[in-house]
């Protein structure tokens, strides 16, 4: 659907900024996938485990108190997002099954 170019313009221009956004989200999550790489990786090294259930769920409150509806989705993929990348140690020996 066609609309006037002045719509038009302010529509191109916001989703500039929106574009903006989303690069700088996905930085931020880099980064958080990687500072949270490094917790995990403390604590397993030294024993623990992986995960640590209460930390997720003050983690999870904090994107439910933002946004009341989507909130858990989102807090929960960002925590899996986070969660899948360092292999634990235990398993790192394991080879690869062909
Ligand atoms: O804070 C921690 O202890 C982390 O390991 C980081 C983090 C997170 O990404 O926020 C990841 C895994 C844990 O289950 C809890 C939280």
């Amino acid at each position: 659907m066609s609309v006037p170019d002045k719509v038009q313009g302010v529509i191109d221009a916001r989703r500039e900024r929106v574009d903006e956004l989303d690069a700088r989200i996905v930085e931020l999550l880099q980064l958080r996938v990687k500072v949270s790489e490094e917790i995990q990786r403390k604590r397993m090294n030294s024993g623990g485990t992986r995960s640590d259930l209460f930390r997720e769920s003050v983690v999870l409150r904090r994107y439910q108190d933002a946004f009341p509806e989507a909130g858990t989705a989102l807090g929960t993929e960002v925590l899996r997002l986070c969660r899948s990348k360092t292999p634990h140690p235990k398993l790192q020996h394991i080879p690869k099954d062909r």
